[in-house]
């Protein structure tokens, strides 16, 4: 599949109404409450012209009565109308506050339970859900804009009633919004059109924005003095996606201005015509201007909630959907739940896999059974493929061909959830969690992340207990140096920290440790796994038939490993034990020559 295959959009209308329920189910009485005093607000403010030529009227007239019921009514008409918008205003703000929220966790959880993580990596799918998390608020207002434009609609259908009310003809003044209506819609789509080709672009501009003001690309930046370039590069991505929409703004506002002249000319000739030919002229032309300056306001307000409908709400809601089904076909897949123990192990028959996107395989034609019970070490040059076999072990990926079995069990069929929970590890790019560090330790096994045992055990495992000792609140001290009484780690600590997460769980399938220890120097990592393949042998860890995948360069802790497995161009090219790779003679027994002579002329 290429990066620009896309499921296409779910209907506008079907994804709309799937918004609404979500946010119906947030808080109907809210809801119920804002519509009714959006719609009721409507009555007086719409009614206002009507008012206000009867004051007029009155004034003329010099009526003292008249005027004081005039004055009356218009004061009654604007407490009422504000009053209304008051509690309309606030009840629609609180409940999109707690939309946010609900939107936004919505989102976030769909993200997560995806299965694979193609979706991250996908350049189009990217591009959507980056429109998508930056619309995600404006979600929330979904209800509130509906509401206005009901209002704004009804205000407009009262006002037209007041103009027939001089004369029938005047009715004709409703069909001149028309065109402004149809162009505020199609510029809208257009514009829509453009943003969405220029995404990629703005999402550029904003990761070089993240580069430049971000810490860890700070020394970087500075020593290499290239804060200049990322500048003129986030400059021109930024120009890149914002010309072609500026051009189409300026198109819209050309076209909207036309319409807008068009009705214009309609309300200037039916000022004329009143004038001309009304009964009573003098309180004909002011009802006609004053519901007419009204009604050009409405078509205005309802131009600009068209175009955000158009732009925002209907595209967000159809991209939500779309997340929605894709969540639900990922997840939709599962027969079973991961399987107890291990007997057999899990077996790789004729996997191939390339990167979305991409035609090339980074693994081609593996067939394979890592033996449960068994620690295997990975071992190939940089780009030999040691990552991508263990982000399909873990599930990360599906394989482009070929399967991957768990004692006979599709990979594939199996609960993504199910399986995540028996596996575990640590991967070559693993994550700062800037938490506390029992925290940071303990979500490795979230049913367990409170439980100080646990977690300290993890962290001897991990051989990062000095840690936890040397830290001025031991396990309970805030890590990262941005936060108050936050402590900064070594890179190495904090990848030891990443190692004791790792840990946690108790009874993994499947541990994965990708280059977990080469930030450690080689004496630690091998004093380290050789604590681990104990453990892992013991019946601890590898009493339910767990498998455990290693990847590293350093061939005096790959040694120790119960088989070794080689990687080279995309294949399997060697794999067996220690003495069985040096007996053969081959790359390993190369590699490992290389390595041990290098070691030997260091220590001399
Ligand atoms: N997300 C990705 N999208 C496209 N190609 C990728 C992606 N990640 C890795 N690759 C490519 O896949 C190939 C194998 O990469 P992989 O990370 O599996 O190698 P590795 O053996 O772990 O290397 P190293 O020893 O440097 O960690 C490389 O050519 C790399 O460019």
């Amino acid at each position: 599949m290429t990066a620009d295959e896309l499921d296409p959009l779910p209907g506008a209308w079907r994804s709309l109404g799937r918004s609404l329920r979500m946010g119906w189910r947030s808080s109907p009485a809210m809801i119920a409450t804002a519509f009714c005093t959006e719609v009721l607000s409507a009555v007086p403010d719409a009614m206002f012209a009507w008012g206000l030529t009867a004051f007029a009227t009155a004034v003329i007239a010099h009526s003292g009565t008249q005027i004081a019921a005039g004055c009356g009514l218009l004061a009654a008409m604007a407490a009422g109308n504000w009053l209304l918008e008051t509690v309309s205003s606030r009840v629609n703000q609180r409940f999109a506050d707690r939309a946010a929220v609900v939107v936004e966790s919505h989102i976030a959880e769909l993200q997560a339970g995806v299965a694979t993580i193609e979706h991250h990596e996908r350049p189009a799918q990217l591009d959507r859900i980056s429109v998508l998390r930056d619309h995600a608020s404006a979600l929330s207002d979904l209800y509130r804009h509906l509401f206005t434009l009901i209002g704004v609609l009804l205000r407009a259908a009262i006002t037209l009633g007041l103009l027939a009310s001089v004369n029938p003809l005047l009715l004709l003044l409703g069909l001149f919004p028309l065109p402004t209506l149809l162009v505020s819609g199609r510029r809208a789509a257009a514009e829509k059109r453009v943003e969405e080709a220029g995404a990629r672009h703005d999402r550029l501009a904003r990761h070089l924005f993240l580069l430049a003001t971000s810490a860890t690309a700070g020394k970087e930046l500075r020593v290499a003095r290239t804060g200049p370039l990322v500048r003129r590069l986030r400059h021109r991505a930024w120009e890149q996606g914002h010309r072609p929409l500026a051009r189409a703004r300026w198109v819209s506002t050309a076209w909207q201005a036309g319409a807008q002249a068009l009705f214009a000319a309609a309300f200037i000739a039916a000022l004329a015509y009143t004038a001309a030919h009304a009964a009573n002229r003098t309180a004909a032309v002011l009802l006609v201007l004053a519901a007419g300056s009204r009604l050009s306001g409405y078509i205005g307000q309802t131009m600009t909630q068209l175009h955000f409908f158009r732009t925002i709400w209907l595209d967000c809601s159809r991209k939500l959907a779309w997340l929605e089904d894709y969540a639900a076909k990922h997840r939709a897949e599962a027969e079973w739940s991961a399987p107890e123990r291990l007997a057999e192990g899990i077996r790789l028959d004729a996997v191939t896999f390339a990167y979305p996107g991409t035609d090339r395989p980074v693994l081609d034609g593996i067939d394979l059974l890592l033996p449960a019970g068994a620690v295997v070490a990975v071992v190939g040059e940089n780009g030999a493929g040691k990552s991508s076999l263990v982000k399909l072990l873990c599930g990360l990926y599906p394989p482009t061909s070929g399967r991957i079995t768990l004692d006979g069990q599709d990979l594939a069929r199996t609960d993504p959830v199910s399986w995540r929970r028996r596996v575990t590890g640590t991967f070559q790019d693993f994550f700062a969690f800037e938490f506390r560090l029992r925290t940071s330790v303990g979500i490795g096994d979230l049913p367990r992340a409170d439980d100080p045992e646990a977690v300290g055990t993890a962290l001897e495992r991990a051989g990062a207990d000095d840690i936890a000792r040397a830290l001025p609140d031991g396990a309970e001290t805030r890590l990262g140096a941005g936060w108050p009484q936050g402590v900064d780690l070594s890179h190495g600590q904090w990848q030891r920290v990443a190692l004791a997460r790792g840990f946690m769980r108790e009874q993994p399938l499947l541990t994965v440790l990708d280059e977990p220890t080469s930030a450690v120097d080689a004496e630690t990592e091998h004093a380290l796994f050789d604590r681990y393949a104990v453990l892992a042998r013991s019946g601890t860890r590898s009493g339910t038939g767990g498998v455990t995948l290693l990847v590293s360069h350093r061939f005096s802790t790959v040694r120790a490993a119960d088989l070794i497995l080689v990687l080279n161009g995309a294949r399997v090219t060697e794999f067996g034990t220690h003495d069985q790779l040096i007996a053969l003679g081959g790359h390993y027994a190369q590699l490992y020559g290389i390595q041990a002579e290098a070691y030997r002329t260091g220590l001399r």
